[in-house]
């Protein structure tokens, strides 16, 4: 026994003063190679092989964390967010590419069809590794040099986590919510709102509208889901309210399919009449999920704005979680109670209005490719002089019969912008229709929040 324990220390010794040599003279790659042939060689001395992975783990600078499919039984939601992660990573490099189409997702979901990917975050170098056990289950595997612990257990893994998450998001389909009569409700809270997916065009790029404005909106849009952080830090719930208020055909409803295409939010369209009370509503908005526009369209329909509002309310609002985009629409911003549309209450007041030159030119694009032309300048004087929706301008755009034809369209805009000329200087402004006909609610306290 005294003799083992004697051979054993004076191994010891010289495996410190190999160790300490070989850590300044070789180069990294070089290291880890004589590392596995040494450990290799170790693991086969059998007088050292009861303590060889103590040995291992002290001598190695290298740290291995382990993040198993299941634990407990349980599906590990870390491991499918390292997965995604790592597939995203890798498909730029990889050579093989295993494609699959997963149910809820969008279009094909690529991953690289390799075992090891190697990853830099700040400077440290890591290996990520899929192990499949016997019985089939699987578990990534992270190793990295000791000196990068701080980091990769700091930030790292929270960035490979959030990422992952994100990517998820991105890849899952949208969908768009009604709210189902309050009469059909049962018990379950599915029966709140039903659902279909969301598939609408809509981009920013395709909308047509002043583009200062379409960048302080897209600015203020990454500002609010990236926002995280800030809105905890300053206190306040991770909401934003935008008023949408414009004539009809002017792009409110196009310009929400744009948000929630650009940040890859759900829908959930708030029909006010549909509900009889505020406590209902309350119900429909804690049914809601993160990560979604909620909107009420034509506001000043919905709501009868004689209504008495209780004072310091405590907000209605607030019965829906974090990350929600809160939009309000109305065709007649001026039959709306201030109160309503307070800043604070409402945090950006988008106007949507009659075709531009600016947007005119956005549209052209759309339905006819095309930047220029002989008569853009008429068409820009006409616009000046004309109150045009632009779902007007685009009905003239669009092909007939599926056949485009850039100068019999604009010709036909040419006109119709000049018969509106005529007819709006005749007789004023025939763009304020389409008001009322729907049904009055009374919903006190709705605006607070
Ligand atoms: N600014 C725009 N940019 C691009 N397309 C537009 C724009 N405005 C309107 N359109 C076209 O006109 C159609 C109707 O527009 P949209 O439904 O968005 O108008 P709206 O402002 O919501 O009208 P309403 O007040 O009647 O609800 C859209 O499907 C789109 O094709
Ligand atoms: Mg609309």
């Amino acid at each position: 026994m005294g003799d083992t324990m004697g051979t054993f220390g004076s191994s010891m010794a010289s495996l410190f003063f190999f160790w300490a040599t070989f850590q300044q003279i070789f180069p990294e790659h070089l290291k880890i190679a004589i590392k596995e042939f040494l450990l290799s060689t170790i693991q086969q001395l059998s007088f050292v092989q009861r303590f060889s992975d103590r040995v291992i783990n002290f001598f190695s600078p290298y740290v291995v964390i382990s993040f198993p499919e299941y634990e407990e039984y349980r599906f590990n939601h870390a491991f499918a967010a390292i997965d995604t992660y790592l597939g995203a990573k890798a498909i730029g490099k990889a050579q093989k590419i295993r494609a699959s189409q997963v149910k809820e997702s969008k279009g094909l979901v690529l991953k690289r069809d390799e075992a090891k990917v190697r990853d830099v975050y700040q400077g440290v170098n890591v290996w990520w590794e899929i192990v499949t056990a016997t019985d089939g289950d699987r578990t990534h595997k992270l190793t990295f040099h000791r000196r990068g612990l701080e980091i990769v257990t700091g930030s790292y893994i929270k960035y490979v986590m959030e990422e992952g998450k994100s990517i998820e998001a991105k890849n899952k389909k949208m969908k768009l919510f009604t709210n189902n009569p309050s009469s059909n409700w049962d018990t379950s809270k599915k029966s709140l709102w039903r659902h279909i997916d969301f598939e609408h065009p809509a981009s920013f790029q395709t909308l047509a509208m002043d583009p200062v404005k379409k960048e302080e909106i897209l600015n203020d849009l990454e500002a609010f889901s990236n926002g995280k952080e800030y809105y905890k830090k300053i206190g306040k719930a991770w909401k934003r309210g935008y008023l949408l208020y414009g004539p009809p055909g002017t792009g409110k409803s196009t310009m929400i399919a744009a948000m929630a295409n650009h940040l890859n939010y759900n829908i959930y369209d708030l029909e006010l009449t549909a509900i009889q009370n505020n406590s209902e509503l309350r119900k429909l908005l804690t049914a809601t999920s993160s990560r979604s526009i909620i909107v009420i369209e034509d506001i000043d329909c919905s709501v009868d704005l004689t209504g008495k509002r209780r004072k310091r309310d405590d907000g209605i609002w607030s019965a829906c979680g974090q990350e929600r985009i809160i939009i309000f629409t109305t065709n007649h911003i001026e039959k709306l109670d201030p109160a309503l549309i307070r800043r604070g209450r409402m945090d950006m007041h988008i106007e949507l209005s009659y075709c531009s030159f600016e947007a005119f030119k956005v549209l052209a694009k759309n339905y006819l490719d095309v930047d220029s032309h002989l008569l853009f300048g008429e068409i820009d004087s006409l616009l000046k002089e004309t109150k045009i929706a632009p779902a007007d301008v685009a009905e003239k755009l669009m092909a007939k019969n599926h056949k485009v034809d850039v100068d019999g369209s604009l010709k036909d805009l040419v006109e119709s912008l000049e018969r509106r000329k005529k007819h709006q200087r005749g007789h004023g402004d025939d763009h304020k229709k389409k008001f009322g006909g729907k049904k009055l609610k009374i919903l006190s306290g709705l605006f607070s929040f």
